[in-house]
């Protein structure tokens, strides 16, 4: 193949057409390269062939290079080599051939003819030298990248090992940890404290939290702690604390490290070391991570009201309730390193004891700029939550439907053509569907295209039952009046929608199944539903049900899969109405892929508000 010569460059500047170096070596290349140009073109040797040699070689490059391997024209250095490579072997084995006799010489070039040839020959060196930099500044680039990736992986592998050996000494001991910097992966506790401000409804803290922000990245650990205690606690009233127990478990838990979780799954004994508030942290520990002693300092109260300031040592934890516990028995893990590995933490899914229940209204990690996103968008989404409202009071199903897909509010639907009369008796339909939000019987109302399905409902709030747009049958708790209320319902053929769980539960769980509407008809159709939403929750425990439609209707986006299911005949069996609601249950959990559990409504108000929930 004829090589191609690039005259402008004079020379090669790509990798792959750099010379190997036992070949030619770079002062040699040049000597070679400028030594051809002006003993070959511009007749010091007295050869005479000018600028149209100078052309012609583009086209043949074989006049350039003469018999003995003599550079004798502006050739590339890559081709001189490559041709030297190929010629090399056939050097070895065969005799050097006789020296062909020299061109005649012929006139000097005139002085613009060399005055040309200098600048070709000057612009060939700033292509090379242009060259050489690049291939530095590439090595540059390449080793900075390994360095840089060495040392994350130096770090994780730095992480495995540590774990590795601490799993393995750990069985027999306790361990006495660092809250923040083992076993969360989150770089500060900013978040935290900003969730206390927004569930307590305080706009000031709220804004003061996000003012002081970049203060608080500033100073050490503890003073920014300190300062977001002061914020976010002085002047609030002990009493109506609960968010350590009811909101906050939910949000440490997302933010538990695997690595961390695993070492503290290996001891023996846990003692957990934290810089936030006991009234924070405390119940967290406890009750979801199984720490037995749980180390940190409680906030100060004064006359019923903290005064945004925490007891001055970690005095609750000091003795770590280990007595009878050798020094030799205890391990301590903690890093002064906490931001590098935080990095290399990953999420952990397992709990060693699952939540079931959570309050609170704020679904997303509060991080500074995801609250100022928040509080931007709250008026916005007021005015969103009252269109929808009057979309769903005023507006026929046909139509909401795509008007509430286009404002965010997405719908799956699966198996929808159930028939609204119960084919035994010719009374109305009873669908018995798990229960995420107060939205759900709406949404399988909307499923059926209305025809006056009506919903039972307990416990909700006057302004929730004024804006429904569908009908609903106040429950009284009262076995036999709820019985009577619900059979007159079916009796008159219009379909009955039923949440035998009696309230709302946000994780993947099923609450006890009441058996009432067991007894109530032969069959059923059970309605599995699934819900997401991005950014409030729409049920509350301790909080202002009032709210529940509206924080729902706020979220910019929320999702409903809506799936009927075959029907179940409740006589199945010959069990009793109990067996019945339990075998419907455990047909919505497994379409769900829910657990089923025997807690109740009195079981989650207890937890959550610390009231029976009536
Ligand atoms: O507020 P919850 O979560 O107890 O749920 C109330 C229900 O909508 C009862 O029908």
């Amino acid at each position: 193949m004829d090589p191609v010569i690039d005259l402008e460059s004079g020379g090669t500047t790509s990798e792959e057409d750099a010379p190997p170096k036992e070949i030619v070596s770079e002062s040699q290349q040049s000597r070679k390269l400028f030594g051809g140009v002006w003993n070959g073109f511009l007749g010091i040797d007295g050869s005479a062939r000018g600028l149209d040699a100078v052309n012609n070689s583009c086209n043949s490059p074989a006049s350039s290079v003469d018999d003995n391997g003599e550079f004798r024209g502006q050739e590339s250095v890559g081709l001189l080599e490559k041709r030297l490579d190929v010629e090399k072997p056939k050097k070895k084995g065969s005799k050097k051939p006789p020296k062909p006799p020299r061109p005649p010489k012929g006139p000097l070039l005139d002085a613009a003819d060399q005055k040309l040839v200098r600048e070709i020959s000057e612009l060939a060196m700033l292509k090379r030298a242009r060259a050489e930099r690049m291939k530095a500044l590439k090595k540059m680039k390449a080793s900075k990248t390994s360095s840089s990736s060495s040392s994350c992986s130096s770090v994780f592998a730095m992480v495995v090992t540590v774990l590795f050996c601490l799993m393995l000494i750990l069985p027999d001991r306790t361990v006495v940890f660092d809250v923040e910097g083992t076993l969360l992966r989150s770089t500060n506790t900013f978040h935290y404290f900003m969730l206390v401000a927004l569930e307590g409804g305080a706009l000031f803290r709220v804004l003061l939290l996000l003012l002081l922000y970049p203060l608080i990245c500033f100073v050490n650990e503890e003073v920014g702690v300190r300062v977001m205690v002061m914020v976010t606690f002085f002047g609030m009233r002990r009493s109506g604390f609960r968010f350590g127990r009811s909101v906050l478990p939910k949000h440490f838990l997302d933010d538990v490290g695997l690595e961390g979780f695993e070492v503290l799954r290996e001891a023996k004994g846990r003692v957990g070391v934290s810089c936030l508030p006991e009234e924070m942290v405390e119940g967290f520990l406890r009750e979801y991570m199984e720490v037995e002693v749980v180390v940190c300092r409680r906030l100060k109260v004064v006359g019923g009201f903290y005064v945004g300031l925490m007891e001055g040592d970690h005095g609750r934890g000091r003795g770590l309730g280990l007595s009878g516990v050798g020094l030799g028995d205890v391990a301590w893990v903690g890093s002064s390193k906490k931001a590098a590995l935080h990095h290399v933490f990953t999420q952990c899914k397992r709990r060693p004891k699952p939540l079931i229940f959570h309050d609170g209204r704020i679904a997303f990690k509060a991080e500074p700029l995801p609250t100022l996103a928040i509080l931007i968008w709250v008026p916005f989404s007021l005015l969103l939550s009252l269109f929808r409202i009057h979309v769903a009071l005023f507006v026929p199903y046909n139509l909401s439907i795509p008007i509430f897909a286009f404002t965010g509010m997405k719908w799956r639907l699966k198996n929808p053509n159930q028939n609204q009369t119960n084919d035994l008796k010719g009374q109305g339909q009873l669908y018995v569907c798990n229960h995420r939000t107060l939205l759900d019987p709406i949404y399988v109302s909307a499923s059926l295209n209305g025809g006056g399905v009506r919903a039972v409902v307990y416990s909700v709030s006057r302004f929730s039952e004024l804006i429904a747009p569908i009908k609903t049958v106040m429950l009284t708790r009262d076995r036999e009046e709820d019985r009577r209320r619900m059979e007159s319902e079916l009796r008159s053929g219009r379909g009955l929608v039923v949440c035998p769980e009696g309230t709302t539960c946000r994780e993947p769980f099923l609450l006890r199944f009441s058996p009432l509407f067991a007894e109530l008809t032969e069959e059923v159709v059970p309605v599995a539903i699934k819900v997401h939403v991005s950014t409030f929750y729409g049920t509350t425990a301790g909080g202002f049900k009032s709210l529940d439609p509206v924080f729902m209707l706020m979220n910019p986006f929320t999702s409903y899969k809506v799936e009927f299911l075959e029907k179940v005949k409740t006589t199945t069996g010959g069990g009793s109405s109990i067996d019945a609601a339990n075998h419907v249950q455990g047909v919505i959990g497994r379409a769900l892929g829910f657990e089923c559990t025997s807690l109740t409504r009195k079981d989650k108000y207890m937890i959550l508000a610390g009231k029976s929930g009536k």
